[in-house]
């Protein structure tokens, strides 16, 4: 189980390091095995920072952010349970060795002892698990496999840890729409076996093909999180409502698309509290003033 607690991350900025910059703002959720929950929202809301943040690779500035009660220790025992995979496949592998050198790292690191033909049987399952067949992939350069074959061996390697949680961030953004599809449908075959999975992702129309629960960022900050259907069915926030709402417009900026209307909790409001309110069971709803707001759906 993962679970954020006013998760905030704040880094230092500007020209001598003298300004700083609050990437995620108390952020809490939870993932629990075998689910998914979907991070939403648009470029510099912080996903990215929070899915650095389950990983280990980015220290949290304040808050609790435990996997199964323990709190994030980057190391091989960590990682032999919690994994990322990332937009940009390519940039996983060394592009002068074969792409399969990826399963020969996880045998050194974490299954020393287990034989030749043993490995060779393992690695064959893994990669058919993710739908590829071995005579095509093992073996062959990073050049010489497509993003979608590259991210799917990603996805396999992870399968020869005894895995419990993975991050994956952006996977689909660069592969063709019936490669993401096989590659979604691999997500769902995780959550089958108990993995739970942060899907990290601007694009909704994914984030509701899979997820349990959906979390709405805004500028670091939670602005809408529940189970997927009543964030989708019912959205509450005015920044949820415009992103479910937003239409490409030549010449004017997306936002202008459904403007945001002043409620105390919108952004800017008089009252930036940071608690949520649970609307209805499952559902909550970043908002100073609810219930007294009044605002519930038009
Ligand atoms: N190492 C860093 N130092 C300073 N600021 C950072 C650092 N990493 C991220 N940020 C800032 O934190 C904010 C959130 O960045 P993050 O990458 O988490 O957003 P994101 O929602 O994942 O965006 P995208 O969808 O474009 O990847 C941004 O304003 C970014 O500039």
């Amino acid at each position: 189980m993962l679970t954020l607690d006013r998760v905030t991350k704040t880094f230092r900025a500007g020209a001598f390091g003298g300004g700083s910059v609050t990437a995620v703002d108390r952020v809490s959720f939870a993932a629990a095995p075998g689910e998914l929950v979907s991070l939403i929202g648009e470029s510099g809301s912080g996903k990215s920072t929070i899915g650095r943040m389950v990983l280990g690779l980015t220290e949290v500035s304040a808050g609790s952010l435990t996997l199964d009660g323990e709190r994030v220790r980057p190391g091989k025992d960590f990682y032999r349970r919690v994994q990322g995979v990332f937009q940009d496949p390519f940039s996983c592998y060394n592009p002068v060795f074969k792409a399969d050198r990826v399963f020969a790292l996880i045998r050194r690191a974490y299954h020393p002892g287990v034989g030749d033909r043993e490995w060779a049987d393992r690695v064959e399952k893994a990669v058919r698990d993710v739908r590829l067949d071995p005579g095509q992939v093992l073996g062959r350069y990073p050049h010489q496999l497509s993003g979608g074959q590259l991210q799917r061996l990603l996805i396999a390697r992870a399968l020869l840890l005894d895995l419990r949680f993975l991050v994956a961030d952006e996977i689909t953004s660069m592969l063709d729409a019936s490669t993401r599809i096989d590659v979604l449908n691999l997500l769902a075959g995780l959550k089958e076996r108990g993995l739970g999975v942060l899907y990290i992702t601007h694009d909704l129309s994914l984030g509701t093909y899979l997820a349990e629960k959906t979390v709405v960022l805004r500028n670091g900050r939670v602005v809408e999180r529940g189970d997927t259907q009543k964030v989708f069915g019912n959205p509450l926030h005015p920044y949820t409502r415009t992103l479910l709402a937003a239409v490409p417009r030549l010449n004017q900026p997306w936002t202008a698309a459904v403007p945001l209307d002043a409620c105390a909790y919108h952004e800017g409001g008089a009252s930036p509290g940071d608690d949520l309110y649970e609307t209805e069971p499952g559902h909550f709803v970043a908002c100073a003033a609810l219930p007294a707001c009044g605002r519930t759906r038009a």
